[in-house]
Parts: structure tokens; sequence; C-alpha cells
């Protein structure tokens, strides 16, 4: 067999013309639509317009043009069936040997800012789809291309056997299946959204490769990165990496985790993460200032770590980060004398992230973890909470400085992982219990770690205590002033150990577990 009639019909015409030129100059009938067949006639292509096929005009602004009989029967019939054969010969048909189609571009207009509705929907591409699909179930005849990386390889098999091979045809109606399912989950996921129905009762989320990983959390474990077609601007699935080894999955992972922190703060500040929980983090009136708070917090665990910044890295960070091992710095952005100064490091990594949204971190997202056989999905935990919405509960009320301290320390305990308590002095945190399987235990942890800086430091528990021995040691170390949710029945128990001390505590109404 050979390919003798293409119908192209294309929405991004890159690379379309010399690609048809040449299965032109092959003998290739090339049969096209409206916009597709213009370009290649005024390009000198000789070109069958699609209504000379199907004798039909192509109408309603394009809602209909290769939707016909001529069209599907000429790509659906089994080449070695003696009656769809023998139906063909007596309705007058023609076989179609190649489909080279791509889409309305649904993704770009719903991506633009205030897309409307209706250029939404008109940019819903029903007729492509349906050949897409069509050429691709009969793929033991025909071919099918839906994107242009593939043109080349095409070209190249028809050249030197006039046709492509069952193998290559075999790939390319996947891929194909794999494009309309994803075309398809975009346009119901926009859908829903717009009818207020973010989870409904099929989930059709799609992602595309971003690249291959080396391997996943260990070596033995395959992965690769994935990003959402319609990602953000400042998240890591769009960071453009300016210098380093390629990304690890648990790079990635940890990055994103210093990522969801430093977008916390709307102020100059650095988050050091280290096994996807903060070891360091430190605001200031400069990044010098913040990522000097953040390696100070905790000048053991930073080494290795993953560092973020939410400022521009100049030349006086750049020299103070290179001062140890880190295997990644992400930022907005680095000066250029940063930047040489960073480079010199081999194994360092560097990403520029862009300017970071720090209001976009509180818009709500939905967020999936995977379980055996299935996954769960919830909003994103975007809260955040303003001094005047604290209940103080003790008899004394935290000082402005302690309450500067508190809210710091509840921003970050929110990302640290459960059981979580946090202490915070100076602007930067002092002690960080992450993890652990009771509350006292992760206040044991952030106490020991802070040694004598827990004197004057404030705590924030992503949870209510369930009685009152974390608020007992708490006091014995000197702790000050207290935030955490409330809510355990044996609130009182925490309120009166406070109050005894002279701590000042408030509850937030509002429980960050993350786990
Ligand atoms: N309605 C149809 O019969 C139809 N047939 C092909 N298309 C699309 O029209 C686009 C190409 O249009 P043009 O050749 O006019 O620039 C392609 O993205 C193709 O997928 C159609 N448009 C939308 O459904």
């Amino acid at each position: 067999m050979s390919i003798k009639r293409a119908l192209v019909s294309v929405s991004d015409k890159t690379g379309i013309v010399d690609f048809c030129r040449e299965l032109s100059q092959m003998g290739v009938e090339i049969i096209s639509t409206g916009g597709t067949s213009s370009l290649l006639s005024k390009e000198g292509v000789p070109v069958i317009g699609i209504s000379d096929v199907t004798g039909f005009p192509e109408i309603m602004d394009g809602r209909v043009k290769t939707l016909h009989p001529a069209v599907h029967s000429g790509l659906l019939a089994v080449r070695d069936n003696e009656e769809h054969t023998r139906q063909m010969q007596e309705l007058g048909l023609g076989y179609i040997d190649l489909v080279v189609v791509n889409l309305y571009p649904f993704q770009e207009t719903i991506a633009k800012p205030d897309v409307a509705y209706e250029d939404a929907i008109e940019n819903i591409d029903i007729g492509g789809p349906t050949m897409l699909r069509s050429a691709a179930k009969n793929h033991a005849f025909v071919s099918v291309v839906v994107d242009a990386a593939d043109y080349s390889q095409v070209l190249e098999e028809v050249r030197s056997g006039g046709d492509t091979t069952l193998e290559t045809r075999k790939r390319l109606a996947a891929k194909v299946f794999r494009h309309t399912a994803a075309y398809d989950a975009l346009i119901s996921d926009y859908l829903s959204n717009v009818n207020g129905d973010p989870l409904p009762e099929r989930l059709t989320v799609t992602y595309e490769k971003l690249q291959d990983l080396r391997y996943g959390e260990n070596p033995h474990q395959q992965a690769a990165f994935y990003r959402k077609p319609l990602a953000a601007q400042d998240t890591l699935t769009t960071a453009e990496q300016l210098h380093g080894k390629e990304l690890s999955y648990n790079n990635i992972n940890d990055a994103n985790a210093a990522l969801q922190i430093v977008k916390e703060f709307e102020e100059p500040a650095v988050v050091a993460v280290k096994h996807m929980n903060p070891c360091g983090v430190g605001i200031g009136e400069s990044i010098y200032e913040a990522y000097s708070k953040a390696y100070a917090a905790d000048p053991t665990s930073i080494f290795g770590g993953i560092v973020a910044a939410n400022r521009i890295i100049d030349s006086d960070t750049a020299n103070k980060l290179s001062e140890i091992f880190l295997e990644i710095v992400l930022a907005p952005d680095f000066t250029q004398e940063a930047l040489d100064i960073l480079t010199k490091k081999k194994n360092i990594r560097l990403l520029k992230t862009g300017e970071l949204n720090a209001a976009r971190n509180r818009e709500s997202q939905f967020v999936v973890t995977s379980i055996d056989g299935g996954m769960i999905v919830q909003q994103s935990d975007v809260h955040s909470i303003e001094a005047s919405e604290l209940n103080v509960v003790t008899d004394r009320a935290p000082s402005e400085e302690e309450m500067k301290q508190l809210l710091f320390g509840w921003k970050v305990v929110k990302h640290v992982k459960s059981n979580a308590i946090v202490l915070a002095a100076n602007d930067m945190t002092v002690g960080v219990g992450a993890g652990q399987m009771n509350r006292v235990g992760a206040a044991k942890i952030a106490i020991e770690q802070a040694g004598d800086q827990a004197k004057g430091a404030v705590l924030a528990s992503d949870a209510f205590f369930p009685m009152g021995d974390t608020l007992e040691l708490a006091a014995k170390a000197g702790i000050t002033a207290v935030i955490q949710p409330g809510g355990s029945i044996k609130d009182e128990e925490s309120i009166k150990v406070a109050n005894e001390y002279g701590i000042a505590m408030v509850f937030t109404g509002v429980r960050h577990f993350k786990h």
C-alpha cells in the first residue's frame, strides 16, 4: 500500500507548507479546508478544496466542513474488506490514507485572562477530533499526524517505502487518542469549573510530561515530571534552570515545598528546606538579611538543602550562599554578579521562577494525594490569618513584638509536617519539630534545637494541645507566647498553665494539619 491522498486541516500551521509540498512532490494528493487550503495554494502547493470532495460547502463559520460521509468513509473503510470496497465504489467514494490535523487552540483561548465564555465554546474543535479518531481507529491502513514534530518521520518513511510502517501508525494512533483525551479533559475541566462543580462524578485531569527523571525517591523507582496544562507562571513547573545538574525527584518535591512556604511572605523572605520540612525560615529588610536568618536558624540542617527566596539574589547574598553546599537556590531572578559567583559551584542548581505571586498562594486550588487504588482530592490549605482575628485566651495579651513573631511562626507551622511545633524569635525560626506522632514529642525536638534561643521565643502549634503537658514544657523552656487553634476539651488545662507562667496565648480557631 502507499499513501495517495492526504487530508490536511490545521490550526497551527507551523511547518505545514514544507510538509505538504514534499508530499505533493511525491505524488500525494492534498485535500484541505478553508484557511489551510488558502495558505497551501498561496505557497504554490497543489490542493483540492474539501468542498470538492464532499460536494457540500463549508458552512456555519467552519462548524461544519469535514463532518461528511465522503471524509469519514474514506478514513474508516477497511481496505481488505470486500463489502467496504464494494460500498466505496458504488457510492463513488475515495480513500484518504493520511490525516494531518491539529485542533482549535482551546487551551490557549482559555488561558487568556477574562476569556469570554462564547469564545471558549467556539474554540471547541469538533470536526478535527472526529477525523483524528476515525483515522486513529483505522491505523491498520491510515496514518494520522497530530503533532508537527512527527512530520519528518512520516516524510522519511513515505519517501523510502511509499507508506508509513504499521509500527509508526500504531504509535501515531496512540498519540492521537492521548491528544484527544487531553483536549476533552481540558474542556470538561473548564466547563465543570464554570458550572461551579470542580469535583464532579468523574475527574478527567491530564498532565503533560516535562521530563523523565533519572529515578524516583530511591534509585530503584522509575519517575517522570509532569505539568498541568494551565500551570501558573510562578510554579516549579514553569521555572527556568539557569545552572547545574538535572533536577531529581526529591529536588522537585523539596523545591516545591520551599516555594510554597516562601510565597507566604510579602516581605523579603528565605526558606531552607530539608526532606519537605523547613529547617530555617527568615524574613528581613533585605534578602541578604532574610538569608542570614534562615541560615542562622539551623546551620547544621541547611547543609545540602534547598533554599527559596522571594527577591532577586544579589552578589552579597550569593557570596554567603556559596559558603556552604546547597542542592538548589530558587529565586525570582539573580543579578549577573550573583550568577557569576554561584555558577562557579558545579554542584548547585539555580532556578529562576520569575516574580512570585504571594496573592495567588491564597487562591484555593485542588491538590491530589494518590492512595492504593485511587486518590483523594482536597482544596489546598490557603487559609491565612490577621492579628485582629486571633482570640486572646490568657490573662496576658501578646506584646506587639510577640504578636509579630506569633504570626510569623503560624505561617511557617502551616507548612511543617504534623505533628508540628515551630519556635520563632527575631523574625526567624529557632526550632522546628516536625512529623512526630505526639505533640509533646514535636515540642521537645523544637525546644532542644532552639537551646538558649527558646528563652523569650514564641511557639506555634499546627493543632490544639490535647493536654497541658506541651505548655508545661514550653513554659519551662522560657517560651513567652503561644499560637494554636484551640478547641481541645482540655483547653482549660493549657490556659491554666499559661496563666501560671505569664505566657500570652492566642487561639486561631483554624487547624493546619499537613501529612
Ligand atoms: N467542523 C469541521 O468540520 C472541522 N473540520 C476541521 N476542523 C478544524 O479546522 C481547523 C483548520 O481550519 P482552517 O483550515 O480553516 O484554518 C483545524 O483545527 C481542524 O481541526 C473543523 N472545525 C471544527 O470543528
